[in-house]
C-alpha cells in the first residue's frame, strides 16, 4: 500500500505519519509538503531514514508537480491534510486560504482521477457547521447539519468539502471526508490556543484570551484523530462523511487556567483582549456515526492528554523555540499588539 500524506510536515499530518508507520510498517508513505511557516522538516527527523518513507517538497497548487509525482509513484491512497488552518490568519488574509484549501484540493483530486486511486480522504473540520449557542448544551453537530461557516478559513474548508462530494458523485472518485474538532498534542504550531499558552506561560508572558473566554471547543487528542482516519481508510464507505470529536467540551478560559496550574504560573498573566471577529461560540460533535459504524471512540482523557502535551513542550523546547524565533515572532507581536486589553468587569 502506498499512501500520499499531504501536509505531513504539519501538526496533524506528521502525527498521522508516525501513527501509520508504527501501525502499518509495510506501507510506503510519501509526505508531500510545501513547508509553509507551519510545516517543519525537523518534525519528521525520526522517520527520514526509514526506507518506507519519502519526503517531497511540493505545493498542492502546483498541478504539473503533483501530476508528475502521481505518475511516478502511483499511490493507492491520498490523505489530504495540507491546508492553511489558522482562523486568525484567514481573517487578515483570506486569499491563500482559498488557493490552498480549495484549488489545492481540486488539483489533488484531478491527479487522482487521471492516475487512478483506491481512496481520496479529505481531512476537514467541524468549523464547517458554524457554531452552537452556549445555552443549548443539548445541541451537537451531526454529519447532516447544514454547512454554515463563519470565517474565511471555515468557508474555504466547506467549499473543499463540497468539491470532494462533487468529485465523488460526478466522476465516481472514491472519496471520504472526516470533520474533526480541535486537536491538541505534540508538534502543534504555537499559534494555536494550547501550545501558545504553554509557550507564553513558560516565558512568563501575558496570556491573551479573546473576549470573555467562555467560548467552548471540543478537544481531541491528535493520536485519537489519527486512529479514526486510519479506520475510515480501512472500513469507511466511499461517499461518506464522518465527524470525529473528542467528547470533551471546555471553555477557553478554563483551559488557560489549567495550563497555569500545571506550570505553576499565576492567573495574573491572563489578559482578556479584543475578541476574534465572527468568533464561533461553541463547537460540539456527536461522534455517534463513527462509533456505531466503525467502532471508534476517543481513548485519551483530556486530563491525561493535556499532561502529556505540556510535558512534550517542556521536553522539546528546542523544537518550538526555533519555530517562534525570527519572522514568526515579528508577525505575532504585530497581530497581538493590535488587540486591545479589555477591562476585567
Ligand atoms: C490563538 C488564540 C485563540 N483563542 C481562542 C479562540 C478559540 O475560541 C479557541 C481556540 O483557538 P485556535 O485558534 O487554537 O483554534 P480554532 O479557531 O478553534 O480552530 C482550530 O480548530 C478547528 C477545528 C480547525 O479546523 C482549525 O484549523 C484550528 O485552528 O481559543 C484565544 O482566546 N486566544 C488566542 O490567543
Amino acid at each position: 500500500m502506498k499512501v500520499i500524506v499531504t501536509g505531513g510536515a504539519g501538526f496533524i499530518g506528521s502525527n498521522f505519519i508516525f501513527y501509520m508507520m508504527k501501525k502499518h510498517p509495510d506501507y510506503d508513505i510519501i509526505c508531500l509538503d510545501s513547508l509553509t511557516y507551519a510545516g517543519n522538516l525537523s518534525t519528521l527527523k525520526s522517520v527520514m531514514d526509514n526506507p518506507h518513507f519519502k519526503f517531497v517538497k511540493l505545493d498542492i497548487r502546483d498541478r504539473d508537480g503533483v501530476y508528475k509525482l502521481f505518475e511516478e509513484e502511483k499511490p493507492d491512497v491520498v490523505v489530504n491534510f495540507a491546508a492553511e488552518s489558522h482562523v486568525d490568519r484567514s481573517i487578515e488574509n483570506p486569499e491563500i486560504f482559498l488557493e490552498t484549501n480549495i484549488i489545492g484540493t481540486s488539483v489533488l483530486m484531478d491527479a487522482c482521477r487521471k492516475y487512478g486511486i483506491k481512496r481520496f480522504h479529505q481531512v476537514s473540520t467541524d468549523e464547517v457547521y458554524g457554531d452552537l449557542p452556549l445555552d443549548r448544551p443539548d445541541l451537537f453537530f451531526h454529519e447532516d447539519t447544514p454547512l454554515h461557516t463563519s470565517s474565511p478559513y471555515s468557508s474555504s474548508k466547506a467549499s473543499a468539502d463540497l468539491l470532494v462530494g462533487a468529485y465523488g458523485r460526478t466522476y465516481g472518485l472514491p472519496v471520504t471526508i472526516s470533520r474533526c474538532s480541535n486537536n491538541y498534542g505534540p508538534y502543534q504550531f504555537p499559534e494555536k490556543l494550547i501550545p501558545l499558552m504553554i509557550q507564553r506561560a513558560l516565558n512568563n508572558e501575558k496570556l491573551p484570551v479573546y473576549g470573555d473566554g467562555e467560548n467552548v471547543r471540543d478537544w481531541l487528542y491528535v493520536e485519537d484523530h489519527c486512529k479514526a482516519i486510519d479506520l475510515i481508510l480501512e472500513k469507511g464507505k466511499p461517499g461518506e462523511i464522518y465527524n470525529i470529536g473528542g467528547h470533551n467540551e471546555m471553555h477557553n478560559i478554563d483551559i488557560v487556567k489549567l495550563i497555569c496550574d500545571y506550570l505553576d504560573k499565576p492567573y495574573s498573566l491572563i489578559e482578556h483582549v479584543t475578541d476574534r471577529k465572527g468568533h464561533d461560540r461553541r463547537y460540539a460533535i456527536d461522534p455517534d456515526k463513527i462509533h456505531k459504524e466503525l467502532g471508534w471512540l476517543p481513548e485519551t482523557m483530556f486530563k491525561d492528554g493535556i499532561k502529556k502535551t505540556i510535558q512534550w513542550y517542556l521536553d522539546n523546547k528546542d523544537w518550538w523555540e526555533n519555530i517562534i524565533s525570527g519572522d514568526y515572532q515579528n508577525y505575532y507581536e504585530e497581530m497581538y499588539g493590535n488587540r486591545k486589553v479589555l477591562d476585567k468587569d
